[in-house]
């Protein structure tokens, strides 16, 4: 897990450090990991460093000091909205380098190998400078690779939107800890591959985080020669309609290529015989569940009818789609609501476009709300989590996920961690980031079914990064198989 923190907390910790270093310049070290991660991207060739009036100026001139001093590469110096870094611009003067102005800038541009972004960082409002909207469209034009410091100029460290004008990234290289800009859509489209240096500054647990893989495959429940069907969990699923029938066979294929124990399929019959001739395995009929997944595809007619029994049960539930609109105020404990941001919105009774502003704090006022576990879909996956206070974002996968039918599969992902037994937080941000590994894994218009059926390699990928055992050869005692 990694924290995702505020601009606050890294400027608090700034101060924490400089006082219990006095002797350290911070600016030097940030500057020093840029000028070498510019060395790695172009080895040779003319950079362009283009500089705000800021401390991310200062980054920028600092490292196009490091970068000349070689002798090996020319590097110049844009200065751009208002007066750059004083002792910057002296020790850019002092080596020799040549600074530039619009015309020149424009003339030289096709020739420049790289562009280094210092134009504003953690203390950029939305929205690029004026003077500078030409030049971040030449850079995407000419296709010239621009390495960001902190943050790509155009956006703000806490903010997902992505404005109409932006000097899109490459590669960024942030400090200390990634901002949420870095990691949620649409702003971490303008980011390219992020690097998060270390330069020695200490940070407080954060309570925004986001899902690594080895998080995966530490808390996915790997089965273990004790496992049997029922131990491994049992799911009930009722879902499907005459009008959506997909939606029957989609979730269940989501849970059994995420590998639950058993399922209890209970939606209409002839949506069985739909299921059964494409997943053999599902077993028809009511029984004991360890969870339900609901309404997905219910459509309107019958949904509270199918829903009251279920509830009920008092087992955890998966609660989609269609169901969302007839939620008790107290759900079952450890249940998991996973609405788009339409549903979110609905849930609400506000706009959706509110929910698509802020979804981090509306996912969590309806976790809040529900006393609940909320799973909010989309090309960011938001987990709010009200008992431990915290929001946590699923890894991200391809926008090819984006089509009907993957929310389904999402839910029957969902369904068998939480049949497994797994808290509604940690099933949730496991099902969403696995679906979406297993999308990366097959990139392009597959459709959701069969995205599902890429699950499985990824957990054997997974299963070796935990070191679990993915073959019966792999159970073999080790002083066995030495000999
Ligand atoms: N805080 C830290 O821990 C460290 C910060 N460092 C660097 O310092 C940066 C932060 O420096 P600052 O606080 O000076 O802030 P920035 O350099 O990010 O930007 C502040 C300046 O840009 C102007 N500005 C902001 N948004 C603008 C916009 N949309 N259009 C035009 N002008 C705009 C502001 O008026 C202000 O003058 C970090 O991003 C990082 O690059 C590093 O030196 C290492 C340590
Ligand atoms: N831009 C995107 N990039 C990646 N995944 C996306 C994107 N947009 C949506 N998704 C995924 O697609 C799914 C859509 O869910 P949903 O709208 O409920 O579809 P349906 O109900 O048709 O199954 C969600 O799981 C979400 O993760
Ligand atoms: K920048």
């Amino acid at each position: 897990m990694i924290g995702i923190q505020p601009v606050d907390k890294i400027r608090a910790a700034e101060r924490e450090f400089a006082e219990a270093n006095p002797d350290v310049n911070l600016m030097l070290r940030a500057a020093d990991q840029v000028a070498e991660l510019a060395e790695r991207m172009v080895p040779s060739g003319t950079i362009l460093v283009v500089v705000g009036p800021g401390n991310n100026g200062g980054d920028g001139l600092f490292a196009a000091r490091k970068l000349v001093r070689d002798g090996r590469r020319q590097v110049m110096v844009w200065p751009v909205a208002g007066t750059a870094h004083p002792q910057g611009v002296v020790a850019a003067r002092q080596v020799g380098i040549r600074f530039l102005n619009d015309l020149e800038v424009g003339r030289l541009l096709p020739d420049i190998a790289l562009v280094i972004d210092g134009i504003t960082g953690i203390g950029g409002r939305t929205g690029l400078p004026e003077n500078v909207h030409w030049f971040a469209e030449m850079c995407d034009v000419l296709k010239i690779p621009v390495l960001a410091i902190d943050i790509p100029s155009g956006l703000a460290a806490e903010d997902h939107h992505r404005p109409a004008h932006v000097l899109a990234a490459t590669r960024t290289i942030t400090f200390a800890a990634p901002k949420l800009c870095h990691l949620a859509q649409p702003a971490a489209s303008a980011c390219g591959d992020v690097e998060v240096a270390d330069i020695g500054l200490e940070l407080p647990k954060s309570n925004l985080r986001q899902m690594q893989r080895m998080d995966v495959a530490r808390w996915w429940p790997w089965p273990t020669p004790y496992t049997d069907k029922y131990s491994r969990g049992v799911l009930g699923i009722d879902t499907g309609s005459d009008r959506y029938p997909g939606a029957a066979v989609l979730p269940v294929t989501g849970a059994v290529y995420s590998g639950a124990g058993m399922i209890r399929f209970t939606g209409p019959d002839r949506l069985a015989d739909l299921i059964l001739h494409k997943l053999p395995s599902v077993t028809v009929g009511s029984g004991r569940v360890e969870a339900w997944l609901v309404g997905c595809g219910w459509s309107e007619e019958g949904a509270e009818q199918r829903f009251g029994p279920i509830l009920e049960s008092g087992v955890p539930l998966v609660i989609d789609a269609d169901a969302l609109r007839y939620l008790p105020k107290r759900l079952p404990e450890g249940s998991l609501l996973t609405p788009h941001a339409g549903e979110l919105a609905e849930l609400l009774g506000i706009s959706r476009p509110e929910v698509e502003d802020d979804p981090v704090g509306k996912a969590y006022e309806a976790a809040e709300r529900w006393e609940t576990t909320v799973l909010l879909k989309g090309a960011t996956q938001y987990i709010a989590n009200p008992f431990e206070k915290r929001v946590t974002l699923a890894i991200a996968g391809p926008s090819w996920t984006a089509q009907a039918g993957s929310g389904d599969v999402l839910a029957g992902i969902c369904g068998t961690l939480l049949a497994a037994g797994l808290p509604a937080p940690k099933a949730a941000a496991l099902a969403a980031s696995v679906q979406a590994m297993a999308a990366a894994r097959k990139p392009g218009p597959f459709p959701p079914d069969v995205v599902a059926q890429a699950i499985p390699e990824v957990l054997v990928h997974l299963a070796e990064l935990a070191d679990q055992p993915v073959l019966a050869g792999d159970l073999t005692p080790r002083s066995i198989a030495a000999q």
